[in-house]
Formats: C-alpha cells, structure tokens, sequence
C-alpha cells in the first residue's frame, strides 16, 4: 500500500488538512517548529498507534483540545482512521469505517519505518531500541511472531510473579519450562530474521557505504551465554534472579551488535555514517517487508540534512530510487534535496520533463503544495 491521502484534525500544531500523497516520494521543506516532524508523527500513529516522540499520547493533540483524529486513505481506496480522546482516555480504530478493538488490526494494513536525526540511539543506546526495531521487522515478515510473542509474555509476567514472591519452587518450576521452551521458539524465529536482514544488508550499504561495506558484521545475542542451554543459565543464576526479582535471561533480554572490523560500531563511524548505516539497515527491513508482505512499507526519514554531506545525500537518493515503497522525506532547506530532484525527472508522454514527485511547503503548521500537481481541499 502507499498513503494517497492523509488527513488530521487537531493534531499538534497541524491545522486540519488534507494531503495528496504521491505513490513515491514526497517532500516537506519548513523552518524549525513549523509542523514537519508533527506530520511524520501524524504517519506513524496511524502505523502504530503511538508517537515516536512521547510516550504521552495526550501530547498529540493540539494545545487547549482533547481529540485528535489521523485518517488515511491508500491507494485501494482502503481508509485507516485513528481518533483519541486523551480526556476520557478512549480510542477509536477504523478500517472502512468499521470499528476494530485492536491496533495491531490497524498495523496489519500499514507498515510504517521511521528514521531521525535520534535514530542513532539504535547503535549507541541500550538495548531497547534495538529490540524494537528488529521487533518492528518481525511482526510485518514473520506473520505468526506476534502470537508467539504475546504468549512469550505472557508466560514471562507469570514466571516474574513467581520470582518476585518467592512462590514455592514447584510453581517456578513449572513456569520456568515453558519459558525456556518458548524463549528457544522466539530466538530461533529471531535469528532467522536477523539472518535475513543480514543477508539483505550489504547491497544496501553497497550503495550508501561502500568503502566500510566489507568490514561489516552483524552478531545475534540471544538473550542468554550464547554456550549455554536457557534452562542451565537459569539454574546458575537462581540467587541473582532473586535479589533483581525477575528474570535476568530469556527471549526478551536479546540484541543485536553491529560490529566494523570487528570493534562496535559506535567507536569506528562518524555520525553521518551511523546515518547512512541505519539508513542502509532501515531500507534492507523495508525490502525483507516488501518481499513478503501484501502491505509495501512507507519509510520516513526526518530532516535528511542533518549530518549528510551532499555525497551522502545522492548516495541515498540512489538507494531510495531502487526501494519500492513510499518514501516521506522533510528537510529544513529544499537544497538539501536536490539529488532527489535530479533523479526523479521523468519524461512524459509529450517529450517533456516532469516532477515524479510531490513537494509541499509547510509553516505555522500549514501545509502548501508546490506544484499545481498536488491539490488540498
Ligand atoms: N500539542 C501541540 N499543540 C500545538 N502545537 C504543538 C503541540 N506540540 C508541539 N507543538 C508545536 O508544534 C510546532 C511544530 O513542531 P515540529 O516538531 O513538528 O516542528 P519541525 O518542523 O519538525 O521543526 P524542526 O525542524 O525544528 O525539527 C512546534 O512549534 C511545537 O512547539
């Protein structure tokens, strides 16, 4: 799918506007604090029901309301809606117009990536973010991961119960097999889509990276000493689990390193190439995505100048133009943007050259198109 158009209503500063999305590319130029990243933000709610900014949903809408609605409609005519009341707490979940319990029903029509000058927090930060962003990938490749991780969880809450109130042994007994047996399920399903991620991986940075691309390596940590069988780790730990009062080894305790000849990637790259790196690891997942969902995933990318030098930027004008999905890209200043433009000039059918994208102005919150292609009601 690709957005076609998307419309707000009292969404951070946005004034309630209606936007014709091109199926490709689409640019957002603005000053600081005039609505870009609100748009972006505006994207991934609808993709998964919560902001990339704030854990705080009741910060989304704008100033002095208490509800804020976010619809979609894509190019089947398929209309995603999302609407809040942060005063009663009640959120509502449309798919044509019909109403739906869960978000994750939303998620299944709609796959949306982000990336932000704060994305390096993926390499440099604690696990968490690295968790996400494979959890991310695997929810829309390997279709029966959710359930599988809903139970995980399930079983984990059961399991942390039991250690911290030191329930008698027969009970952490019992709830320590399954969740060893269902922590060996995840990680396996989480090493094959960590395999396939890597193996998708250098054609990215091929483009985007070439002079580190061979220096590359990617290592799974499964959540437990890597020699050790789960249940034994728990064992030997027993005591400390214990004193922490839940459980320090499992599924849910995984990562991922990404390593350039052998030293953390953090310590050997500038901050432009950490950019470029997670660029070439975000468009590697939007690709595993595509390949195997009914659903094309739409990649964001905020502030595009930021730490890319003009090299960076046509090396990723490059990678994007051999990504098929729908990509969203705001800049500061629309010259950050010309190798966008250079490669998107299409020939039309009267011999003349034409704009394969759609460009809008955004300031104080409103949002303008800049050619007389894109209409706004
Ligand atoms: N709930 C809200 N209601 C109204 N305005 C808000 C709300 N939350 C934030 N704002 C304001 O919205 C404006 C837009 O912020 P946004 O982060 O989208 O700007 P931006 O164009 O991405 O800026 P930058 O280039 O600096 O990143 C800011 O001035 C911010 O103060």
């Amino acid at each position: 799918m690709s957005v076609a158009k998307l419309t707000t209503y009292n969404f951070r500063n946005l004034s309630s506007v209606t936007i014709d999305f091109h199926p490709k590319l689409n640019f957002f130029v603005g000053d600081n604090g005039s609505g870009k990243s609100s748009l972006l933000e505006a994207i991934f709610f609808i993709g998964h029901g919560k902001s990339f900014r704030t854990s705080k949903v009741e910060h989304l809408a704008s100033y002095d309301t208490d509800n804020f609605v976010v619809s979609i409609k894509d190019d089947n005519d398929l209309q995603l809606g999302l609407s809040k009341n942060t005063a009663s707490g009640v959120t509502l979940i449309k798919i044509n117009g019909e109403r739906h319990a869960r978000l994750s029903e939303l998620a299944k029509n709609i796959a949306v990536q982000i990336v932000t000058p704060e994305s390096f927090k993926l390499f440099f930060g604690g696990p968490k973010e690295r968790r996400r962003f494979i959890d991310l990938g695997m929810f829309h490749v390997k279709h029966d991961f959710s359930k599988q991780w809903r139970e995980f969880n399930r079983v984990l809450k059961q399991r942390n119960a039991c250690i911290r109130n030191a329930l008698d042994k027969s009970s952490l007994d019992y709830w320590t097999k399954i969740f060893c047996q269902l922590s060996e399920n995840v990680a396996e399903t989480r090493s094959q889509y960590v395999a396939d991620l890597v193996t998708e991986l250098p054609f990215w940075l091929a483009i985007l990276l070439p002079n580190i691309a061979a220096k590359v390596s990617v290592q799974y940590l499964q959540g437990w000493p890597q020699k050790k069988n789960l249940m034994a780790a728990l064992q030997d730990s027993h005591e400390r689990e214990q004193g922490f009062g839940y459980s320090i080894y499992g599924a849910h305790k995984f990562d991922v390193k990404f390593l350039i000849a052998k030293q953390p990637l953090e310590s050997q790259l500038s901050r432009g190439q950490q950019k470029l790196f997670l660029l070439a690891l975000t468009f590697a997942q939007a690709k595993l995505i595509a390949r195997v969902n009914r659903v094309k995933p739409i990649l964001l990318i905020d502030d595009v100048g930021a730490e890319l030098d003009s090299n960076s930027r046509q090396a990723l004008s490059n990678a994007t133009s051999k990504l098929d999905c729908q990509v969203v890209i705001t800049a500061i200043e629309e010259s950050v943007l010309q190798p966008f433009f250079n490669d998107s000039q299409v020939i039309n059918n009267e011999g003349s050259e034409k704009n394969n994208y759609h460009m809008f102005h955004v300031k104080h919150g409103v949002i303008l198109p800049v050619n007389n292609s894109v209409m706004i009601e």
